[in-house]
């Protein structure tokens, strides 16, 4: 009996086992935990039986006084443990590097596959090596000798991985490297070097006659190479099968109108047999579109869209870029007449939708082919069944507030309840619509009276980060002639609208952008607390949105910060400890 083996997990597999798990942690979910489980169940299933067979074949042994001493299948019990934690560790790591990835987006229906030619050609290319592979290890058992251990492993792995690959290339191609090549290569790396540490020492010894002799560092067999590189291929394939199964899911619900929480694996397995053609395109599409534009123009709520899961991320996103076409059809029109003729169409569109107009349903298509193509797609997708139209209505309302800065009436918004009713209506309903999706999309219920008051939380939260928005945009506003500062608030201070189109940096504009803030932490003190009272699995994730735009507000508010390019930005890392923060929370 001896401690060596033990000591290699001490020192080498349980720390980064320890740090990834804090790490983790404030993300986990129980989906993410729920695929760690899975691998691990399938990883010791599938190694087990290999395994035990080296060993009584005595390719690899270990030395009596390197271990503890109980087995299991003649395995010892820290080698069990070893799958355990190369499993856990390698898929930890994945999870993190893939947090950010919005999955939906990676799928390739059959328009999309053949305008992607390549796909098709890189998927025969890897079934072409993996098959060579098998046969390679095959040629080694058969002639048995020197290249028995490798033509072991190549027929082991093999064949688990051309089945992921044949379920899963889509994704395995398409992902950025961060959630393929990185979780494979960072593992391998540390893995051979401590495994080239353990040969040295003697903790497991690969037995002459049966090894092929070559060495890839001095020290370390290719086998053991190979072995290590395989086995954490194996992880991170399943894990992104698992990720191409749920993405085929979450994002058809006309192919799956309910998904559990937990998917089954026969239903995952359905989804990733489900054939190319049966994809919607225009819906992978829409949601691609939905996301660049969300990625290009709120750095806040696409960082925030990360920590949502399933459909919830799915529609929020969706929900984005309605909310962002609608605002900058209005917004970029050439003139007052065709802004108004834009707010016409969006009130007509909805008309239809909520059945309010003599139009019939059919003839929605028609009308959206009447907005520019780069809207269409965002009013297609917009998941109108689960969103009540007033606060749709009354977004719309608040646009046309915008067409008030004209000659007639320059500088509508007089005082501060002027300022809150116009807050309601461009944010309070984004928080109402958010909070729409929120409660459709979580399990449990909560009751009627609470859904209220949460409800109206959401609305003042949405005013204090609409003055947030205006606090930081007062330049930018102004060089549109526009200026959103209460009139009454700039009387006080002695000046007129006029006085900060033409200067929008003097001193006085700091002044009122700092009482303006103060008004907007005002109302968020007063509205945070209802974020604690969502369903449990929407809280972390709503304090990141809310949390990384009021850090905005932060920035402005540090004493002697000078707004710069027009806009106050936060510092990415900064951006990243909010939100740290914010899933941290308690
Ligand atoms: C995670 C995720 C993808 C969330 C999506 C949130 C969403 C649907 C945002 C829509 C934003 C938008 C374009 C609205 C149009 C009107 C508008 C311009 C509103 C201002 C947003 C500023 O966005 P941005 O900085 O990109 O705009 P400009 O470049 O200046 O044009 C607003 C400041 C409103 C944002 C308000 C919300 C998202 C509501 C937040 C409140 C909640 C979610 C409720 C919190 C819950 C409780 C219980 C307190």
């Amino acid at each position: 009996m001896g401690y060596d083996y033990a000591l290699v997990h001490l020192q080498y597999t349980i720390p980064p086992a320890v740090a990834l798990t804090l790490c983790y942690y404030p993300l986990s979910t129980s989906l993410g935990v729920y695929k760690i489980l899975f691998l691990i169940a399938i990883a010791v299933i599938s190694t087990t039986p290999w395994d035990s067979y080296l060993i009584h074949s005595q390719i690899w042994t270990y030395p009596p006084n390197a271990i503890i001493g109980p087995t299991l299948f003649r395995i010892p019990a820290e080698e069990v443990f070893f799958f355990i934690i190369q499993t856990y560790n390698t898929s930890l790591l994945y999870l993190l590097l893939s947090k950010p990835t919005f999955h939906p987006v990676y799928l390739r229906g059959q328009k999309l596959f053949n305008d992607g030619r390549r796909l098709g050609l890189r998927r025969w290319t890897g079934v072409s090596v993996i098959v060579a592979c098998i046969l390679a290890g095959i040629g080694m058992i058969m002639k048995s000798g020197e290249g028995l251990y490798m033509g072991l492993i190549l027929v082991w792995a093999g064949p688990f991985v051309l089945l992921l690959w044949s379920l899963a290339y889509q994704f395995i191609i398409g992902l950025p490297l961060s959630s393929t090549f990185i979780p494979v290569v960072l593992p391998t790396l540390y893995l051979w070097i401590v495994d080239t540490l353990a040969l040295k020492r003697g903790t497991w010894v690969i037995e002459s006659g049966t090894k092929l002799g070559w060495h890839l560092w001095d020290g370390l067999e290719i086998e053991e190479a190979v072995f290590f590189l395989v086995t954490n291929v194996l992880i991170v394939f399943g894990l992104i099968a698992f990720d191409n199964a749920f993405a085929i899911l979450q994002t058809f619900p006309s192919l799956f109108p309910t998904i559990p929480t937990l998917p089954s694996p026969i239903l995952l397995v359905r989804a990733l047999l489900l054939p190319t053609t049966s994809y919607e395109d225009e819906r992978i599409e829409g949601l691609q579109e939905a996301l660049g534009r969300l990625r290009a123009k709120s750095r806040s709520f696409y960082l925030a869209s990360g920590v949502f899961q399933g459909r919830l991320r799915v529609d929020l996103v969706l929900l984005y870029s309605f909310c962002r076409v609608a605002d900058d059809l209005v917004d970029e029109a050439g003139s007052i007449e065709e802004a108004k003729h834009w707010i016409a169409k969006l009130n007509e569109y909805l008309d239809i939708t909520y059945g309010k107009s003599y139009v019939k349903v059919e003839r929605k298509q028609d009308l959206i082919s009447t907005f520019p193509p780069s809207a269409q797609a965002s009013l297609r997708l917009l998941p109108t069944s689960h969103l009540s139209p007033t606060p749709l209505y009354d977004l719309l309302k608040g646009f046309e507030t915008d067409l008030h800065f004209s000659s007639s009436n320059p500088f509508p918004i007089k005082d501060e309840p002027t300022l809150q009713v116009y807050g309601a209506q461009v944010a309070g309903t984004v928080a109402e619509l958010c909070l729409e999706l929120v409660f459709h999309h979580t399990k449990g219920s909560t009751p009627e009276s609470l859904r209220r008051r949460i409800v109206q939380a959401g609305g003042r939260m949405g005013i204090a980060l609409q003055y947030v928005n205006i606090a930081r945009d007062i330049s930018v506003d102004a060089s549109n002639g526009r200026v959103y500062l209460p009139t009454t608030w700039l009387k006080e201070e002695g000046v007129t609208p006029e006085d900060i189109i033409k200067d929008p940096a003097r001193s006085k504009a700091e002044i009122l952008r700092q009482r303006l803030l103060n008004s907007a932490f005002e109302i968020y003190d007063e509205a945070k607390g209802a974020i604690e009272q969502l369903p449990a699995e929407a809280r972390g994730p709503m304090r990141v949105a809310v949390e990384s735009y009021v850090e905005i507000g932060r920035v402005l508010r540090q004493p002697g910060y000078k707004v710069k390019a027009g806009r106050a930005t936060v510092p990415k890392l900064r951006r990243l400890r909010v939100a740290w923060n914010a899933l941290s929370h308690t």
